[in-house]
């Protein structure tokens, strides 16, 4: 993915505020992991939102996995945020659905063989240990497992991209540990992941190259790593 000089705002933002981005430029390639820092309210879910196409930019290139979001046609919009997993930071799990269905709907959006789906679904939710809480609803859950859900929802597609907006704040760290474990391991297989995080434990136990983020701009960052 390619950003060069991209500005958003949200549309709620007073005319005359300063954007929530500015200028933001930088390159992630494919099956590269980066750590997304900053301070609180610094643009990292703004960032996110704008990589996972679901605020428009208002001005800049972006490139994501080859296509130009901002010229792309609506079909090839739907098949790229297809492409896209996102782990949002306050979970947006559905409450009519159960964990499993939550998990399941990416699949059926995407046309997957259904008998497939449920067999996926149920494999990444045992990978999260939620064996056994498939037909729990959303409210039945705590925080911790609905951070889970969520994050078996983003990884049963298999995304080319992943973002990912504090994923562990709900989380053991052991089960964190093994979170990023999982993350690194889907980057050697070709997907881009991006984590945004305060958590300077795993920042110090998985040295990674990052982007920092302040006031809506970039701030600097570590060189990739040889
Ligand atoms: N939906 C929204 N509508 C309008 N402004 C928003 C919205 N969400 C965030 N903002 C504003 O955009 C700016 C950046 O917020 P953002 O949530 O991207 O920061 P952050 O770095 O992710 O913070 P945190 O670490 O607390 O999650 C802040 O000034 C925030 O108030």
């Amino acid at each position: 993915m390619h950003l060069q000089n991209v500005h958003a705002r949200y549309p709620t933002a007073h005319r005359g505020l300063a954007g929530a981005l500015n200028s933001i430029s930088f390159t992630v390639a494919k099956g590269e992991f980066r750590w997304l820092t900053g301070a609180s309210g610094a643009g990292k879910s703004t960032l996110l939102a704008v990589l996972g196409l679901s605020l428009r930019p208002t001005s800049g290139q972006m490139d994501i996995l080859g296509v130009e979001p901002a010229r792309a046609k609506r079909s090839q919009l739907t098949r790229l945020r297809r492409r896209i997993g996102t782990i949002h930071q306050d979970y947006r799990l559905l409450e009519q659905l159960t964990a499993l269905e939550n998990v399941a709907l990416p699949l059926r959006l995407a046309g997957t063989d259904p008998r497939l789906i449920a067999r996926e679904s149920c494999d990444i939710l045992a990978w999260l240990g939620l064996a056994g809480r498939e037909n729990a609803y959303p409210d039945q859950l705590s925080g911790g497992e609905c951070q889970r859900v969520a994050i078996a929802r983003a990884l049963v597609v298999r995304p080319d991209i992943l973002l990912a907006d504090e994923p562990t704040n709900a989380l053991e760290e052991t089960e964190s540990r093994r979170l990023l474990g999982l993350f690194q391991e889907i980057c050697g297989h070709g997907t881009t992941v991006i984590v945004a995080t305060h958590n300077e434990t795993l920042l110090r136990d998985f040295p990674a190259p990052s982007i920092e983020i302040a006031q809506g701009r970039v701030a600097g960052g570590t060189a990739p790593l040889p």
